[in-house]
């Protein structure tokens, strides 16, 4: 279950979607919540930044829904316990910007 501490303010979503934004993240409004396509030169470098994602969404306990087809990550976050975009989605979103020009 998602605890309250985990639940963003309307300003806050806003807050950190408009950054997630500028950073090339899309919103699904339908399901509140975030996706990006991320291209990398290799499936090698593709399936090694899944890899830096997998160990930290074991260690949030919070992972992406992902699909991958040789160089290309496509990733959608979601909180699916609580059916909404929450602070754990932003903090892996963050996560995940980082690793991928790393
Ligand atoms: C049982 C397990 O702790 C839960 O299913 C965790 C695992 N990873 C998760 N990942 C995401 N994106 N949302 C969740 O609500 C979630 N819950």
């Amino acid at each position: 279950m998602t605890s309250e501490a985990h639940l963003l303010t309307p300003e806050e979503r806003t807050q950190a979607v408009q950054e997630l934004q500028s950073l090339g993240w899309g919103e699904i409004t339908a399901r509140d919540a975030i996706y990006k396509e991320f291209v990398f030169k290799t499936f090698n470098q593709a399936f090694g930044f899944m890899t830096r994602v997998a160990l930290q969404a074991e260690k949030m306990n919070h992972h992406p829904e992902w699909f991958n087809v040789y160089n290309k990550v496509q990733i959608t976050l979601t909180t699916h316990d609580c059916g909404k975009l929450t602070r754990k989605d932003v903090k892996l979103a963050q996560f995940i910007e980082k690793v991928a020009t790393s």
